[in-house]
């Protein structure tokens, strides 16, 4: 998969199609909420199995019901098509947890 770090405007042009996720600095970002603390950190669970599948992994961060995403690439320094193929990868799991 390619390393290059896309452009604003093809980060902008992914985005569009990816509901919920922003630009966040020069990363990529998604907040879910989750029914209970559990299910957060099942959700979590998940997602680093799928970061090891991927060998791409975010940043997570688990509130009381919430689950944050934050994602470059760090050996581009920036984002590249594997975070995207990651966030696309994270809102097929995401409704199986319940997650808005
Ligand atoms: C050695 C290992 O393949 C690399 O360090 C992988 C691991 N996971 C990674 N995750 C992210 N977000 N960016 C990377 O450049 C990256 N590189």
């Amino acid at each position: 998969m390619p390393q290059e770090p896309l452009s604003q405007t093809e980060v902008d042009e992914r985005l569009a199609r990816l509901p919920g996720w922003s630009r966040e600095g020069d990363r990529i970002a998604r907040a879910y909420r989750l029914a209970s603390h559990f299910a957060a950190t099942a959700m979590v669970v998940h997602i680093a199995q799928v970061q090891e599948e991927l060998d791409h992994h975010s940043d997570l961060t688990l509130g009381y019901d919430t689950v944050s995403v934050t994602v470059n690439t760090h050996t581009a320094g920036g984002v590249t098509e594997r975070d995207f193929a990651l966030a696309r990868r994270i809102e097929e799991l995401a409704p199986g947890h319940g997650a808005q």
